[in-house]
């Protein structure tokens, strides 16, 4: 079987600000239809490294690629291309208050600038069904949804475009652990039906141990360790032993294996 090319390869990337050195010389691929999970204690640089990987920011050195070429190489009519085959969820979840739910979910599909309006409200409509809900729910405004709500709207909007790579800032923030295991649930699902690749970052181990194909833990300035979650608790390595080894980590851990 032929193997195919890695979603996103990030090589000898070396990044700061000022002074300060986040990343040194870090590598890491994320390879098609996986859920790579980032973990990292406070300021080991996974914000800074999604950043870097969106395009947002400029490294010092190394290289990264999205789908086979330069993140830098994309630019104008490309770049907006690029923006196309991904989708973002952040930790707030970042809906527009002013709109309701039905416009915040067209929002992306809107910019493509030559799809009729009769199209998007199909789109639309597929894409919160997709994540449990109605065209009576389309009418809501966000102040009226609740915390899980929102996040499926979010999620909505984030897969309006079919994307072929989702980006995970702790999904599952500020939700109870029934909201939570059920968002979970329906991500999973989700990326078994429609075989995106995801990109996340999160401290809930619930969600890590439920979600991911693969962890990667950034410590020492690089990926320190990727693998399993068996394997990468086998490390021996102070947030490690602290992160999964610990109170919160022993509990969800313990889930596992039940
Ligand atoms: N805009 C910035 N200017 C200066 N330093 C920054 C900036 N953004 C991040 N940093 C520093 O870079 C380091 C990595 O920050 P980053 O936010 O990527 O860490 P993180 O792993 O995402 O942390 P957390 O889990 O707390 O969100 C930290 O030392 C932080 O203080």
């Amino acid at each position: 079987m032929q193997e195919q090319a890695p979603v996103i390869e990030v090589k000898d990337l070396t990044t700061g600000f000022g002074t300060h050195v986040v990343h040194e010389r870090l590598s890491m691929d994320v390879q098609p239809r996986e859920i790579l999970s980032l973990v990292g204690g406070s300021g080991s640089g996974k914000t800074t490294l999604l950043r870097h990987i969106l395009g947002l920011q400029r490294a010092w050195g190394g290289t990264i690629k999205v789908f086979g070429r330069l993140i830098e190489s994309y630019r104008g009519a490309d770049r907006i291309a690029l923006t196309r085959r991904w989708g973002m969820l952040f930790q707030s979840g970042a809906l527009f208050s002013a709109l309701p739910v039905f416009d915040n979910v067209a929002l992306p599909l809107r910019e493509v600038r030559y799809l009729p309006e009769d199209l998007i409200r199909e789109v639309v409509l597929m894409r919160l069904a997709w994540v449990g809900l109605s065209a009576q729910d389309a009418l809501l405004m966000p102040s009226d949804l609740s915390g899980g709500m929102i996040k499926r709207v979010a999620l909505a909007r984030a897969l309006s475009l079919d994307p072929e790579l989702l980006f995970l800032d702790e999904p599952t923030a500020g939700l109870d652990p029934q909201r939570s295991d059920e968002f979970v649930a329906l991500i999973k699902s989700l990326h078994q039906q429609l075989g995106f690749t995801v990109i996340m970052v999160t401290h809930d181990l619930d969600t890590i141990r439920d979600l991911s194909t693969r962890v990667a833990v950034l410590a020492e300035k690089r990926v320190l360790v990727e693998g399993s979650i068996q394997d990468v608790m086998q490390t021996e390595h102070p947030f490690i032993e602290a992160f999964f080894h610990g109170e919160r980590g022993v509990r969800a851990m313990g889930k596992t294996a039940q």
